[in-house]
């Protein structure tokens, strides 16, 4: 099976194999090829140059770009897309100033979607979040990661897995699942958080690992939720296990979590909306990368990742949508463009590095996807016709994609 896009306006992040992310100065490069041509053989790229090389073969399909850019799909590093029915009730409070942890401590937050989803059959939850997955491929996702963490006992934390699984073998995007049991304190531990910690380490995470249900684990460091020793005896419980973490952290204190984090080999730190001198030199010469959530920032109106000073100190970035129902209802990677550009000042040429390839990097799928690279998945966006790619961020809020195309088939 070989598909041939011909013609192609530009053809955008192509990369040799043994790049897997970029860092600093090298993330305001974006290698194109102008005038090119694109050859998918079997759901693999096999090929591209400039037209001129364009080899005389025959394709199954021939698709003219004439005027297009195409460009991998972008990567969602981080999202909670499996969730059970919305937290819209809790909008109008905090349209009226109330903030994320007073709706929390009010009985919405994350132990409102955990009684939702307790209460939702597997097959309803499977449905609700299939609707979410169509709809992020369609705006260009095509490479995702999901989390567990509003199950919170046993029996849901394995529900939401059981449910990513069913996801990832019913779809032909890859799919990365991680274990966040420790995302919140049920009401029932409110008063034994070690007694929760302790159900997490010696009854879910032995069941999770022994299923194979996760990839990675994670935890919510933050005040009122899990401290930084919390942090580390689950990630030191993971490692047992072999899940490496990826965490949230310093999403309204800066508690020592990029270090933990750092000193556990994390895959990824994500959040950071909060960052001192030390959380970003922490992260130098390491292999963690950083993911940014603009969408989480815009929603709940609390501060941007300082990305620019991030990245002008020499740090990779990744950007993701944080999908979820109370701190970013949309998996939009589109609007996360716009808004690193517009908002944390990232140029076109960084925020698209950070949505591509240094997302598929912060979800361990920096070989598959991620850029234009012989041999990996075939996995694109055909663009409208457009003048260049600084539009697509530019003109925000516009749907600039004509086509998804998933192992190089049309979505
Ligand atoms: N902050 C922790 N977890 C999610 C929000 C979860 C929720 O509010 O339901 C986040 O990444 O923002
Ligand atoms: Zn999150």
């Amino acid at each position: 099976m070989r598909t041939l896009f011909k013609n192609i306006k530009e053809l955008l992040q192509v990369r040799d194999q043994n790049i897997a992310f970029v860092s600093g100065k090298a993330m305001s490069k974006l290698p194109t090829i102008k005038d090119a041509y694109l050859l998918v053989e079997n759901g693999l790229i096999s090929d591209f140059g400039t037209m001129d090389a364009c080899p005389n073969l025959e394709a199954d399909t021939v698709i003219d770009a004439t005027g297009k850019m195409l460009l991998p799909t972008w990567c969602d590093s981080h999202t909670h897309i499996v969730y059970a029915g919305n937290r819209e009730s809790e909008f109008v409070d905090k349209i009226k100033g109330l903030s994320y942890q007073e709706i929390a401590n009010k009985g919405g937050g994350i132990l409102n979607s955990a009684k939702k989803l307790q209460e939702t059959s597997e097959d309803a939850l499977y449905e609700q979040s299939k609707k979410r997955l169509d709809e992020v491929m369609a705006l260009g996702t095509g490479a995702i990661e999901i989390k567990s963490g509003y199950g919170l006992t046993l029996k849901s934390e394995l529900k939401m897995l059981r449910v990513i699984k069913r996801l990832k073998e019913s779809y032909p995007l890859p799919i990365k699942a991680t274990f966040l049991g420790a995302h919140a304190f049920p009401n029932a531990f409110k008063n034994n958080k070690d007694g929760y910690i302790k159900l997490l380490i010696e009854n879910l995470l032995p069941q999770v690992a022994q299923t194979q249900l996760a990839n990675y684990i994670d935890v919510f460091c933050e005040t009122g939720y899990f401290s930084v020793e919390d942090t580390e005896r689950i990630l030191k419980a993971g490692k047992q296990y072999g899940l490496q973490p990826k965490i949230h952290v310093n999403q309204f204190t800066s508690l020592g979590g990029v270090q933990v984090g750092v000193k556990h080999n994390a895959l990824s730190v994500d959040h950071l909306e909060e960052m001192k001198a030390e959380d970003i030199d922490a992260l130098k010469n390491t292999n963690t990368m950083p993911v940014a959530l603009p969408g989480c920032s815009f929603f709940l109106g609390i501060p941007y990742t300082p990305a620019r000073e991030m990245i002008d100190a020499g740090l990779p970035m990744a950007l993701a949508t944080d999908y979820n129902p109370g701190s970013s209802p949309s998996g939009n990677m589109n609007f996360v463009l716009s808004t690193a550009c517009i908002k944390m000042k990232l140029t076109p040429e960084e925020a698209i590095n950070a949505a591509t390839i240094n997302g598929a990097y912060a979800m361990g799928l920096e070989k598959e996807v991620g850029s234009v690279t012989i041999g990996k998945k075939a996995n694109v966006i055909l663009t409208k016709p457009i003048n260049s790619y600084g539009f697509m961020p530019y003109a925000f809020g516009s749907n600039h994609i004509e086509t998804v195309f998933i192992n190089g088939v049309k979505l």
